[in-house]
């Protein structure tokens, strides 16, 4: 029987994108979910085997309704892991009179994809209220079905060959360099390319009130010239100033010296969850 892989839809958004990228290899039906939550609930309650989340984007940082509910909500590996280029375009209805940049009342898309274009849009469209969607695909259909509205969307290049719509700017991201990291999460193993670059990423908890405990566990990775690439400290929600760290480490948890890692953390009395052992790629076109 066909897996069935979950993404943030509806088609047409970035994460659709990484999902084909990261399952290229393999048949899947690709299941458009309305949100990111509904995306790792509906792997978490077995409605399909995989799904497909934005994780970490250049300009905006970590996505962290995804990152929390990862944490707080399900106990989901992570598998795989998809750096993807993301360019943001202005997009309009398609209408016999094209709609003219200060014309534009309202600007809809994900908080995520508003956030990397901050910039052009306080130089371009100061006047404009946005609106927040769950995806820049939703704003991209929301816009095209009301071309009457002097509505405007920001969303993928691709979001014009499926909605109606063209574009009005291109390219109009405030950084150039922006990648989004997208993980593979699922109840199940999945064979993937083998790939060059491997990745393990835990949360961590502190025993309360040891003065230098971070410092400790940094020192465990650092004498075994483990190397990290990213430390996020997110709230336990159990009160002010009680966090936990999400680590991502650069080698597989079974290479040598990481287990002796995590032992010396755990005998600091710090609590070691594994999130998961994977590869990581970064996103070729043809
Ligand atoms: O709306 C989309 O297209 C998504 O896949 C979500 C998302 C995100 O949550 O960061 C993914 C990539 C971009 O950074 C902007 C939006």
């Amino acid at each position: 029987m066909e897996k069935k892989l979950a993404f943030l839809g509806p088609h047409g958004t970035f994460s659709e994108e990484a999902a084909r990228a990261l399952t290229a290899e393999q048949r899947f039906q690709h299941l458009p979910y309305p949100s990111i939550i509904d995306v790792i609930t509906a792997v978490a309650n077995h409605e399909v085997n995989y799904g497909v989340v934005p994780i970490e984007n250049t300009i905006e940082g970590t996505v962290n309704s995804a990152l929390d509910w990862l944490i707080h909500e399900v106990d989901l590996p992570i598998l795989g892991e998809l750096a993807l280029p993301i360019s943001q375009h202005l997009l309009v209805a398609r209408r016999e009179v094209p709609l003219e940049l200060s014309a534009i009342e309202r600007i809809l898309s994900h908080p995520h994809a508003i956030a990397q274009c901050h910039n052009f849009i306080r130089e371009q469209l100061p006047n404009a209220v946005i609106e927040y969607t769950n995806s820049t695909a939703k704003a991209a259909q929301i816009v095209s079905e009301h071309p009457e509205e002097l509505w405007a969307a920001i969303g993928t290049r691709l979001n014009p060959e499926i909605y109606p719509l063209s574009f009005a700017w291109q390219e109009i991201q405030d950084y150039s360099n922006n990648y989004t990291r997208f993980w593979l999460i699922g109840t199940e193993p999945l064979v993937l390319p083998v790939s060059p670059k491997e990745k393990t990423t835990i949360l961590l908890s502190m025993p309360e009130d040891f003065p230098g405990a971070l410092y400790q566990v940094l020192a465990a990775f650092a004498w075994r010239k483990i190397n990290l690439s990213k430390i996020e400290s997110r709230p336990t929600k159990k009160g002010l100033g009680s966090y936990y760290f999400v680590i991502d480490i650069e080698q597989k948890v079974d290479e040598i010296l990481l287990p002796g890692a995590f032992a010396e953390i755990e005998a600091l009395g710090c609590q070691v969850r594994q999130l998961g052992t994977y590869p990581s790629y970064i996103y070729k076109a043809n």
